[in-house]
């Protein structure tokens, strides 16, 4: 996998930090609590940011990363959030109001601003430095984006939140042929219920799912492990055994 999962954690005091995907050093995917674990100035290059939905363990660090880009990034280079229509009224209603951030769509003027929130649709794909990203949509409690990454000839798929749903597995299966799935795996099989109920997985959902791709992907990366339940979905994970067999992102 020629991508770096800078923070694999369904939440905080995980083994690492919340979801980031760092796809190349101007592209990243998600801005949780990960994104700390780029230097400063590694910060500053990121000029382009994909967003799977509006959950804070996914958008939380957003403002401040602008923060940083504030006197680097201009009207030549801004910096672009992509996300669904649902997801960029969230984060434009909720986070760049004047009240939680300022919004950086007006500053330092409207004329010239340093961030631009762009709205993509499912199936749309964008190009960026020889690298697409194809947004599908996952099953989750609200409207929510996995992203579809062809990089270098290499396919590879990051699920993002999601219950079971075979709308989903349909979706994946219209993808082609995937080298790398990045998959969520947010709860053990005993709270089946709650994964029900907050549209996540468990690992059985992750067997379950993955038996019904028409073309299982060559490597299986499990993320989004809550952490007060981490040590019991690991457990389960390595109990058992899809064919390609799957490693943990910690
Ligand atoms: N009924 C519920 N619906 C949605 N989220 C829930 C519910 N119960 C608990 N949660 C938690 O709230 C979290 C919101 O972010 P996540 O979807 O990552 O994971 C969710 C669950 O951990």
């Amino acid at each position: 996998m020629n991508i770096a999962v800078l923070g694999a954690s369904g939440g905080l005091g995980g083994m690492t930090g919340s979801t980031c995907v760092q796809v190349s050093e101007r592209i990243l995917i998600d801005v949780g609590t990960g994104v700390s674990q780029l230097l400063l100035k590694q910060m500053q290059q990121v000029r382009h940011i994909f967003l799977t939905h509006s959950h804070s363990d996914h958008i939380a660090c957003l403002p401040m990363l602008l923060g940083n880009l504030f006197n680097v990034a201009d009207a030549d280079e801004p910096v672009t959030v992509y996300g669904s229509a649902d997801t960029i009224a969230a984060i434009q209603a909720h986070v760049f109001n004047w009240v939680i951030w300022p919004d950086m769509q007006e500053l330092p003027s409207k004329a010239a601003p340093l961030l631009r929130l762009q709205t993509i649709t499912a199936g749309q794909s964008i190009a960026i430095d020889g690298i697409s990203l194809t947004p599908f949509a996952t099953y989750h409690t609200v409207p929510t984006f996995g992203y579809s990454i062809c990089k270098e000839q290499q396919h590879t798929v990051y699920v993002a939140d999601t219950g079971y749903a075979s709308s989903l597995v349909e979706q994946i299966n219209q993808l082609g042929v995937i080298d790398d799935i990045i998959l969520e795996c947010s709860f053990p099989n005993e709270l089946a219920a709650v994964a029900k109920q907050s549209c996540h997985l468990t690992p059985q959902l992750c067997l379950q799912l993955l038996a019904e791709l028409t073309q299982p992907p060559k490597r299986v990366w499990i993320n989004h492990l809550k952490p007060d339940v981490a040590d019991e979905v690991h457990k389960q994970l390595r109990q058992q055994h899809p064919p390609q067999g799957w490693q943990v992102l910690l």
